[in-house]
């Protein structure tokens, strides 16, 4: 196959799109693929890193507000799609796949026009921007969770789970904590807030420290990349036990996460898709900040079903994490019901049956 795949700005939309590339080199290792992303996105570092062929184009988001900062998205993106009409002329896909985020609509917009087939990958349960505005013009639209479906035009959408689900699941993890300095056979809780870090996530977690010292388990809690500094200042001179580590990005989080006891942080679709492939207990902490506010209905898909605990973000602080992060470290039989009542909603097959929908595309 000659795929062309796009998805940009967060992790969230960058690993689906990358699950989907290492499902197909699996089952086609003669396939091309080309990975077009932004230049902003952290998909530049991630995708070049996995060596694969990356090209970025420059495109910005809509400001909410009018501003003229729109005129200048509007007019990059109207670039991205002439520089994506040539990169689709030079590459000649079978099939070009949409992974949300602004740099996939130019390409996936382009591929369109150019009658290339085309699929977009929906990780939300609350439509993104980028993807509503596609839903018109692509052939397919796999979503990964059903509450998508009503908000697409109903004939285009096949429930498909999220691929990223499949790839965690089948990894043969080699990791172990003494890679990053830890016990191997200390239970373990992993605190990261989404692919890029949260400030309150890290402000509780940094004045709940001289607690986690005291505790018979470890932490290791990711700051994001462009936060790590910024923990440190705040952390400096403040005694850190042997029992915590403090990294900016885990970069090989398949491996990581099957040796996970517990996850504390945001409730993405991509993070939801890989604790309940999984079956990780979780303390999730929706973000307020997102569209539709679906990080909180998927944290309720989990909540509801004995899967996870939540704690809003208006009632996080150091107390209530520690409070939550206890009562679970302290209580195996907890951590495994939880763990069994979220692997049952975990999809672990969504990356073949995304590719099976792609070749029914190609002609
Ligand atoms: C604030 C915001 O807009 N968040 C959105 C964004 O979140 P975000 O990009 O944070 O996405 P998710 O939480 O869904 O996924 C994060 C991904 O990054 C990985 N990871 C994270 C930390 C780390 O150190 N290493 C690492 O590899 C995780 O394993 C996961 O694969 O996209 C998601 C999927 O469209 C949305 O549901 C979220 O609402």
């Amino acid at each position: 196959m000659r795929l062309i795949i796009s998805g940009g700005g967060t992790g969230g939309h960058i690993y689906p799109a990358l699950a989907i590339i290492e499902d197909l080199m699996k089952q086609e290792p003669d396939s091309k693929v080309l990975y077009v992303g932004s230049k902003r996105g952290l998909e530049s570092s991630i995708v070049p890193e996995q060596g694969i062929d990356f090209i970025a184009l420059e495109i910005q988001g809509f400001k909410r507000s009018l501003s003229f900062e729109n005129f200048k998205t509007v007019a990059l993106f109207l670039k991205s799609v002439r520089e994506s009409k040539k990169i689709i002329k030079d590459f000649k896909p079978d099939v070009v796949i949409g992974t949300g985020g602004y740099v996939s609509g130019a390409v996936v917009y382009a591929a369109a026009k150019a009658h290339i087939p085309t699929m977009i990958h929906e990780q939300n349960s609350a439509v993104g921007l980028t993807n509503k505005f596609l839903s018109r013009y692509v052939d397919k639209i796999a979503i990964g969770f059903q509450e998508a479906a009503a908000q697409f035009p109903k004939e285009k959408v096949v429930f498909a789970g999220n691929p990223r689900a499949q790839q965690v699941a089948n990894m043969k993890s080699t990791f172990n904590w003494s890679d990053i300095g830890l016990q191997d056979d200390q239970p373990t809780v992993l605190i990261f807030g989404g692919s890029q870090g949260a400030p309150a996530i890290n402000k509780a977690v940094i004045g709940a420290i001289n607690e986690f010292n005291k505790r018979t388990y470890q932490v290791v809690f990711v700051t994001g990349q462009k936060r790590y500094q910024n923990v440190i200042d705040l952390l400096d001179k403040t005694r850190i036990s042997s029992n915590i580590k403090i990294l900016p990005y885990i970069k090989n989080m398949p491996q990581v996460l099957p040796k996970v006891s517990l996850i504390v942080g945001r409730s993405g679709a991509t993070s939801i898709a890989e604790i309940t492939a999984l079956g990780i207990p979780a303390v999730l902490i929706p973000s307020p900040y997102v569209t539709a506010d679906h990080q909180t209905k998927n944290t309720m898909s989990l909540v509801s079903r004995g899967a996870a605990l939540m704690i809003k973000q208006d009632d996080l602080n150091s107390k209530s994490l520690l409070k939550a992060v206890d009562q679970l470290m302290h209580d195996s039989d907890a951590r495994e019901k939880m763990a069994e009542n979220s692997k049952k909603l975990g999809v672990v097959d969504s990356a073949d049956e995304i590719l099976n929908l792609a070749r029914t595309l190609i002609h």
